[in-house]
């Protein structure tokens, strides 16, 4: 097994790092900053729970996905015997391009530790017998050391195997045979380090097992303790067809439970009944604080709110939509409506990053990219509230260090960098002479 990943150094990379001007160091626009000599403790850190399993990659047609009864662009559980058939197709027709650690969650964990540089801790199951070259020890090899995978449960059995066929238009479908990977017992949901996380991200996946699976009843106590110690939890949607099966279910789950809501159109659409992903996302802001919703070729959208007191207007030209001038506020913070005085409704949107890559070849992972930006966004301001706790940044209790308009471009901006590497899993952060979002996004 790896030697534990523990964060060697009391710092985190900023997401402004690449261009200082817009974030550090505030303390020259606040006379009254003190920062501490020597922020107390490490540096925060995300909690994820997740299904583990190991991602393989094939190209199909369609017929393939209609042959094994697949949903194009969605994800769904298939049998056992299934699962052999497949794999005994795609090895025939020498189809798999890659066998990769995967999983909705452990990616976004992933990439939020290679964005960040700093630790994340994934939760789930894992083979208590690791051969070399097996898709436990693949899961390993291709998981970011900065993950702590030492809360991980010991089970018998295979991890999950996650079929992912993409096709001619670079869309890609999931065929899920789920191994061990639902039974994460309520004993390794560890309260001390849910209480001390900056966030705990889970997924709508979590829900979806079968009779006698404990997955669920583990997410639930996690998202109890999450919401008794005031730590946000993030919900990432990850596929329709888990939300269509009971929308008013995953409503109310969402308005007890849910700080921040990401999900794609679809998802969205089904969730809110409405269409259109801005109204979508103003729709879900009646149950989540802080919405993402991403919207492929159209970008993507924030929803969430601030209060009256701090709004600040854009100076972006305002857009049109079925909400007129949606994004005025858009570089004002977001907050949670409780810690609002006088709550205002905030939506902010961007259109993909330089237009979009010149040849998309997968889109597996866009979304979770996004949720990783917003991820380290959201755990940098924890970090800069205990390093600097008497910054002008920290009058109120705000979700996220950088403003709804600032979140957008990160979100996107990493969205890219998954579609230019062609991987779910970011290889490399962003390039470091990058020093300006807008200039490199307007200057194309
Ligand atoms: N065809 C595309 N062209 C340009 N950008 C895209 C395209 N598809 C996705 N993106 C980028 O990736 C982000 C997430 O993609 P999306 O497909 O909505 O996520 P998901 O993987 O959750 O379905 C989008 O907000 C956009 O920035
Ligand atoms: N934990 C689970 N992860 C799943 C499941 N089906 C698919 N996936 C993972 O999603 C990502 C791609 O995400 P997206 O942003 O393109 O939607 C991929 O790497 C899969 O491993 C599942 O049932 N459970």
């Amino acid at each position: 097994m790896r030697a534990p990943s523990l964060n060697p150094v009391s710092q985190m990379k900023f997401p402004g790092q690449r261009k200082s001007k817009h974030y550090f160091p505030v303390d020259r626009r606040d006379p009254m900053i003190q920062p501490l000599a020597s922020p107390e403790g490490q540096p925060p850190y995300v909690v994820g729970i997740d299904q583990t399993l190991v991602d393989i990659e094939a190209h199909v047609d369609d017929a393939f996905l209609a042959r094994y009864g697949l949903s194009k662009g969605h994800s769904l559980l298939v049998s056992d015997d299934t699962a052999e058939a497949i794999y005994q197709a795609i090895l025939a027709g020498q189809l798999v391009e890659s066998e990769f650690a995967g999983g909705t969650v452990a990616n976004t964990l992933h990439n939020y530790s290679v964005l960040s540089d700093s630790r994340s801790i994934l939760l789930g199951v894992m083979s208590e017998q690791i051969g070399v070259g097996s898709y436990a020890y693949r899961y390993l090899c291709s998981t970011s050391s900065r993950v702590d995978l030492n809360h991980l449960q010991p089970v018998q059995g295979p991890i999950g195997r996650c079929f992912t066929f993409v096709t001619q238009d670079g869309d890609r479908s999931f065929g899920i045979s789920p191994g061990a990977m639902n039974r994460l017992s309520h004993q390794y949901i560890p309260e001390s380090v849910i209480n001390g996380a900056a966030a705990l991200v889970i997924s709508a996946y979590l829900v979806r097992g079968e009779e006698g699976d404990t997955m669920k009843a583990s997410a639930m106590k996690a998202v109890s303790l999450a919401k008794a110690a005031g730590v946000p939890v993030v919900l990432t949607l990850g596929t329709r067809h888990v939300i269509e099966a009971d929308p008013a279910w995953w409503q109310a789950f969402i308005a007890e439970y849910v700080t921040v809501l990401a999900m794609n159109e679809e998802e969205g659409a089904v969730l809110t009944g409405q269409q259109d992903p801005l109204a979508a996302a103003a729709k879900a802001l009646e149950w989540a604080d802080l919405v993402l919703c991403t919207a492929g070729p159209l970008g993507l959208f924030m929803a969430g709110y601030t209060d009256e007191a701090f709004k600040r207007e854009t100076s972006h030209p305002l857009l049109p939509g079925c909400i007129p001038e949606f994004n005025r506020f858009e570089f004002s913070r977001p907050m949670r409506r409780t810690d609002c005085q006088a709550p205002l409704a905030v939506f902010s949107h961007i259109s993909p990053y330089m237009g979009g890559p010149h040849k998309i070849k997968n889109t597996n992972g866009a979304g979770d990219g996004a949720l990783s930006a917003v991820l380290h966004d959201m755990a940098a301001n924890c970090f800069h509230r205990t390093s600097v706790p008497n910054s002008a940044k920290h009058v109120a209790p705000f979700l996220s260090y950088s403003s709804f308009a600032q979140l957008c471009k990160y979100a996107n901006r990493v969205s890219y960098e998954v579609l230019c590497q062609s991987s779910p899993r970011l290889s490399r952060g962003l390039p470091e002479r990058e020093d300006s979002l807008e200039e490199a996004y307007w200057e194309r």
